[in-house]
């Protein structure tokens, strides 16, 4: 959507966000032409053609953040953020530009070192009132604080981008690849429903400010599963855990729970058409399985902001994370950043791993052409012991999709395994004594597409059995009547039941706060970890309560 009236080529350095390592920024030639803005490390590289990423500005969001003096560009696969060395942004506040014309005059300005008198044309508003929307300044402000990244200004002089992606997924065991039969259901009741039609941009764009999880949205967005749910999810390797507890060599255990870290990841690929529910709060579930030899459970421990907290045991581990996010919509692209730790401990070994999880970014929120990509550095700690740390990348280079890399570092920082792969597809490791596939998905179920792309176990995460519906806690989420319905198909019906869920879940909040009473979680307790961070930490009653008198005989929460 070129304009007759913009000047031709502009070009000019920047400073850019590091996309390697993440942090920091380093200056950078840009250069827009033709609408397409591209980039290089500097003037010389432009000319001898090396070039960076192509990103159309007339497809792209942009967002001013004038004291930060920030631009955010946001053209749904890509996400470019920089940043302009002069106040030029507040000179221009005034006038209503094209995304296209704005970079212009920002590149303009950086080149000649002060203004230079510029004929540019501004459009009529109407024309473009889409691309102006002003997302960020609103949104980050609600939702979210700015990562503070403002350090390691680089001078763009060092080569950090990462080693080209290794073929060599191919060497993973067959037996990794076969379906078990677990005893317990491979579908769902229905197919899930088609939700294109569902206009997502007025509802996000009607409700800018607020944290996406406070919006409620058509039942037909939802997946039949909560978060609650999905948190289990992450335990569908929990064997690496078990194979963790099983080898002597701390270097190689480390390498076990960084696959564990990472398959919890591999779901995503197939998860990015529909939402899970958000549960209410004092919903929990629970999830016995017996094969794999853990149980699990969980509860929603607070509203706003939303934290899921939960804990799962085994014979070989105990594994504990509390969940909550900040969000920070770009235009087109939305990224979560989850803040709470997970932690494994192992019992053979008296192990306790923590480590962080990276950002989620849902490119194309808006479009079917929605994906999801995570990036950013995992490091895992054993609270235990300082033998070995591991530092695990989720890259985020253009051309390298899903890949990740990591390394076990003993005490003095020097690499014990390397090891590297997909989180879509597998992870190897060529630095054990022999080689090989440490991790690899499972293969999808038949139909999965027509069943919200569930995995097998995701199939199963919501299933009720005649024996276990008496000795669930009411709060349960499998009894929860919308979910339910929705995983039956019976979409219509599901929005009603959803309004009446939610909406008594406000009744509970006013009778609360009139009493001036704070809710207190059943299962879990708060308390601050050696960090002084918050934690909430699984309190030892639920199993109790189950394995005597059951849950009939103690006053529950009347959710739904
Ligand atoms: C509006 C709808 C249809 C768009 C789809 C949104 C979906 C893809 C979003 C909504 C909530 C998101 C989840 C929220 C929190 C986490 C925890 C994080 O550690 C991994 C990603 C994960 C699990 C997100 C995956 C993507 C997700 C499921």
């Amino acid at each position: 959507m070129q304009d007759a009236n913009t000047p031709g080529i502009c070009e000019g350095y920047l400073m850019k966000r590091r996309k390697w390592p993440l942090k920091g920024w380093h200056k950078r030639y840009f250069v827009l032409d033709k609408g397409i803005l591209r980039y290089s490390k500097n003037q010389h590289d432009f000319s001898k053609g090396k070039m960076h990423g192509a990103l159309d500005v007339s497809l792209a969001v942009m967002s001013v953040n004038k004291k930060a003096r920030r631009i955010d560009l946001d053209a749904g696969d890509i996400l470019y953020h920089m940043k302009v060395s002069y106040c030029i942004l507040l000179q221009y506040d005034a006038i209503k530009l094209t995304v296209s014309d704005y970079l212009h005059v920002c590149l303009c300005f950086t080149q000649s070192g002060s203004g230079r008198s510029l004929s540019f044309h501004a459009p009529s508003v109407a024309d473009s009132a889409a691309e102006y929307f002003d997302a960020c300044d609103e949104l980050m402000c609600a939702s979210s604080s700015e990562m503070s990244d403002e350090s390691g200004l680089s001078d763009g002089s060092s080569n950090s981008e990462p080693d080209e992606a290794h073929g060599y997924l191919s060497k993973a065991p067959a037996k990794l690849n076969s379906i078990k039969n677990t005893g317990h259901r491979t579908t769902l009741p229905a197919v899930c429903p088609d939700n294109s039609h569902v206009g997502l941009m007025t509802i996000l764009y009607n409700n800018i400010g607020k944290d996406l999880s406070r919006v409620s949205m058509p039942a037909a967005l939802n997946e039949p599963v909560c978060l609650l749910q999905r948190l289990c999810e992450e335990l569908e390797y929990s064997d690496l855990l078990d194979t963790a507890n099983h080898t002597d060599d701390p270097y190689q255990r480390m390498v076990y729970i960084a696959a564990f870290a990472i398959s919890g990841y591999a779901t995503a690929q197939y998860r990015n058409r529909y939402k899970p529910f958000n549960p209410v709060l004092g919903e929990t579930f629970e999830c016995i399985r017996e094969d794999r030899g853990f149980r699990y459970i969980s509860e929603q421990v607070s509203h706003h902001p939303p934290i899921s907290a939960c804990h799962a045991e085994s014979n070989n581990f105990n594994f504990w994370q509390d969940q909550r996010w900040k969000n920070k919509f770009w235009g087109k692209s939305l990224e979560i950043m989850p803040t709470g730790m997970v932690n494994v401990t192992l019992k053979n070994y008296g192990d306790h791993y923590e480590w962080n999880k990276v950002v989620t970014c849902i490119h194309n929120v808006l479009s079917q052409q929605r994906y999801l990509e995570h990036y950013g550095e995992v490091i895992i700690r054993n609270l235990k012991s300082s033998v070995c740390t591991c530092k695990i990348t989720f890259v985020k280079v253009y051309g390298s999709k899903n890949e990740v890399q990591g390394q076990v570092l003993d005490e003095t920082g020097n690499i014990v395994h390397r090891f590297g792969g997909f989180w879509h597809e597998g992870i190897f490791c060529d630095t054990l004594p022999n080689p090989q596939c440490i991790w690899k998905p499972n293969p999808q179920p038949k139909n999965y597409m027509i069943y919200y792309g569930f995995s097998s176990f995701a199939m199963e995460m919501n299933e009720l059995t005649p024996d276990l519906k008496p000795l669930l806690p009411p709060t349960d989420t499998r009894l929860r009547p919308d979910q339910r319905l929705l995983e039956e198909g019976k979409i219509e019906e599901t929005d009603k039941k959803k309004d009446e869920v939610e909406e008594k879940q406000r009744e509970r909040r006013k009778i609360l706060a009139k009493r001036g009473e704070e809710h207190i979680p059943c299962f879990f307790r708060k308390t601050l970890d050696a960090a002084g961070k918050e934690v909430w930490l699984y309190n030892g009653t639920y199993w109790k309560i189950r394995d005597n008198a059951g849950f009939v005989n103690v006053k529950n929460l009347e959710l739904w």
